[in-house]
């Protein structure tokens, strides 16, 4: 009677568990309106900037979509943006699990891919360190050198080869803020063999690349990883899907010895105690490192390098493409410099808070009517679940903040798609009062959001500051002779930043001063950096 009554019990809760399983399952979440079913065929036709702005349209300011059963929300306007991403922090600062590019191609160990939580605090630590307002400025000094080698290699060439000359300056900056070396030292790696200019040139975008591979993986059935992540749990002989994955096992590997090796370089130099300052040094100090193992200080070093290259040179080059585009708006910034720089020196960083108009242009150049660096920020995600104005929103959801739609508000920016840098010489700016953001005042949007917010902020304007104050003190710019036009609305996907499609200039220098200064200047810098190499 009683085994009977057991048995009763038994099948009576399993069947009471199963109610309560189904229960939980087929909870309704009252989700924003967004497209029905599955989107991830219309993520093959159109680019998703161009999706969000037709769902925007469609279903309001704060919608959501679902890629097999992963759910999304997008927030195009700044309270939602800044109730969620700025005052929520604590739950909207994670990562969408990247399978391939975050788990296999870094072990985890990729700060800018993690889940937020105690690996990616110590990691973030350590950028911020190396790269907030104050530890930006010693960057300058290397920044100025960098800029006048620019200006030689544009005279010299006549602006033909300009992406790879800046490309050369930005990937110099960022070596100096993790290192403390300069481009240089990609040349002397590559004569000892452990490493080559173009091996690092590719990891990067390799890395961005990565990113895509995630997002293509998630239509092909046969990358059985990226749609059940828990099969990498298989013993290895049994996953018959690892020949896929060799290659970036390879990648990490290459990747993990070239960090390993740059950070070498530091400790050397360190302890001879001929190192400049930078994230590398500062990881050597008294607890700098935050805990993290040798290679984890190794991967939070090359940060800079992943995330501040193509993101600063895109900047640059679309500021190149509005000089072209815009030639009154250029003359007015030529007078600028004239004014306040005169013709017997090249500007300099004392200069940046008087040439408010320069500083106008760049911060309308990074809201940008083509399209700003990283469109969509780098999504976050939810570590817990929240209630936002009515709608449920899970844990592990995918959170995009708009920027391309933040940067077109009308109330913020009147006539949003003109081109108008005095837009921000307003005293009483609206993005500065209605912008609770982190840096009340400033213009942060293309830089992304609450904890998560660019670390490289600082270094990513100084440079743009630096470089383009320099090349339009010096030179008269143009499209190319050839007739070939500057198409503003034709762009490259470099996986975390949109550049232009490659575009033709032709330089000449604005007076006899500049061609004589721009001689001493650069030669005396190129003395100047050996400073920075090792
Ligand atoms: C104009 C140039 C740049 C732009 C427009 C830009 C923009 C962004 C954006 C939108 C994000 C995502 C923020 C978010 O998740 O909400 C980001 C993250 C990041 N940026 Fe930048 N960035 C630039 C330059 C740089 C530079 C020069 C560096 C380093 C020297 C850098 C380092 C990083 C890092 C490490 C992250 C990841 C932060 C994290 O996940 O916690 N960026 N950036």
């Amino acid at each position: 009677m009683i085994m009977v009554f057991d048995n009763i019990s038994t099948s009576s809760a399993g069947v009471l568990v199963i109610l309560v399983l189904l229960l939980i399952s087929s909870r309704r979440y009252r989700l924003p309106p967004g497209p029905p079913g599955n989107v991830a065929v219309e993520f093959t036709e159109s680019p998703m900037p161009v999706l969000f702005d037709k769902w925007r349209k469609q279903y309001g300011p704060i919608f959501s979509f679902k890629i097999g059963t992963k759910l999304a929300i997008v927030l195009n306007n700044i309270k939602a943006t800044s109730d969620l991403l700025d005052k929520k922090g604590d739950i909207y600062s994670s990562r969408p699990r990247l399978v391939v590019a975050h788990d296999i191609l870094s072990g985890g160990k990729r700060g800018l891919s993690a889940p937020y939580g105690d690996h990616w605090r110590r990691w973030r630590k350590l950028q911020h360190m190396g790269m907030n307002e104050r530890a930006a400025v010693y960057y300058r000094e290397q920044q100025t050198l960098e800029a006048a080698i620019v200006l030689r290699d544009l005279l010299a060439d006549g602006g033909n080869s300009h992406d790879e000359i800046l490309w050369r300056f930005v990937t110099s900056v960022v070596l100096g803020v993790s290192y403390g070396c300069h481009w240089l030292q990609i040349r002397i790696l590559m004569s000892y063999g452990k490493s080559d200019a173009n091996h690092h040139r590719r990891t990067v975008p390799g890395q961005c690349r990565s990113l895509n591979i995630d997002r293509s993986l998630l239509y092909y059935h046969h990358q059985r990883p990226r749609k059940w992540p828990s099969l990498l749990w298989l013993p290895k002989p049994l996953q018959w899907f690892r020949p896929a994955l060799t290659m970036f096992e390879e990648i990490r590997a290459n990747d993990t010895e070239t960090y390993l090796d740059f950070f070498n370089g530091v400790k050397r130099r360190f302890e001879a105690g001929i190192a400049k300052e930078c994230m590398g040094t500062y990881s050597l100090s008294k607890g700098g490192n935050q805990g993290m193992t040798d290679v984890e200080v190794a991967y939070a070093l090359s940060a800079p390098f992943s995330a501040g290259v193509d993101t600063t040179l895109s900047t640059i080059q679309w500021c190149l493409v509005a000089v072209v585009t815009y030639p009154d708006i250029t003359t007015r910034i030529q007078e600028e410099l004239d004014n306040v720089v005169g013709r017997d020196r090249l500007p300099t960083f004392d200069d940046e808070g008087s040439l408010p108009y320069l500083a106008a242009f760049i911060k309308e150049v990074t809201r940008r009517l083509w399209r700003p660096a990283v469109p969509l920020a780098i999504p976050h995600a939810t570590s817990k679940s929240d209630v936002y104005a009515g709608y449920d929103i899970p844990a592990g959801t995918t959170v995009y903040g708009n920027i391309n739609a933040l940067v077109k508000i009308p109330s913020l920016f009147e006539d949003p798609e003109t081109f108008n840098p005095s837009r921000f010489l307003k005293p009483h700016s609206p993005v500065g009062g209605n912008w609770k953001g982190k840096v009340e005042g400033e213009f942060t949007i293309p830089f992304g959001f609450g904890r998560r917010v660019c670390p490289g902020i600082h270094v990513a304007l100084q440079s743009t500051f630096i470089s383009v104050a320099r090349i339009l003190w010096a030179f008269d710019i143009r499209p190319a002779a050839d007739g070939s036009r500057v198409d503003a609305t034709k762009t490259v996907n470099l996986g975390l930043a949109r550049i232009p499609a490659p575009f033709y200039i032709s330089v000449s220098v604005r007076h006899e001063h500049a061609l004589r200064l721009i001689e001493n200047e650069s030669r005396d810098a190129e003395l100047r950096l050996r400073e920075w190499e090792f």
